[in-house]
């Protein structure tokens, strides 16, 4: 089997409950596997996650964010759990969504953020900020 198949099959049998760091130490094999790390800057990152990017005027490409948004364009208020979605624009959803989110990810290991660690300690963060019980705050 060669590499990229075993990579493939390797995905495939993987684990649906994968941790945040699990997913950074596969993009960093997905990446170095490319001899893409070069191109994996902090800047780029960003760019490649959320930014309308225009290399001229034919060529328009549009940041992960912007794809996401696309799925929801003039699709008007949207019920939780998308009835009456196709299960395709669903799975389109998913894969959008997990763009955002290896971008993410991504960026914050070649930043040196350890992510899970940092949504935590935000959680708790927000969790002082905001108590269960207070109704004297309104968002
Ligand atoms: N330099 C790159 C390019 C891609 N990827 C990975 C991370 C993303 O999960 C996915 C993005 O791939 P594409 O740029 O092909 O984007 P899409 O899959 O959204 O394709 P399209 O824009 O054609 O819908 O590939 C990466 O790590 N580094």
């Amino acid at each position: 089997m060669g590499g990229e198949d075993k990579e493939i099959a390797e995905e495939r049998s993987m684990v649906v409950d994968i941790s945040l760091k699990d997913l950074s130490k596969k993009l960093e094999e997905f990446a170095k596997a490319r001899d893409w790390e070069k191109y994996h800057s902090p800047r780029n990152l960003l760019l490649l996650c959320h930014i309308c990017q225009y290399a001229n005027v034919d060529d328009e490409q549009v940041g992960e964010v912007g794809e996401l948004s696309e799925i929801f364009q003039w699709k008007g208020e949207v019920g939780r759990g998308l009835p009456n979605w196709e299960e395709s624009d669903k799975e389109h959803l998913g894969e959008e969504l997990s763009d955002v989110l290896l971008y993410l990810i991504r960026l914050s290991d070649i930043c040196g953020i350890d992510l899970g660690l940092a949504a935590s300690k935000k959680l708790l963060k927000n969790a002082i900020k905001y108590p269960p019980t207070s109704s004297s705050y309104s968002l």
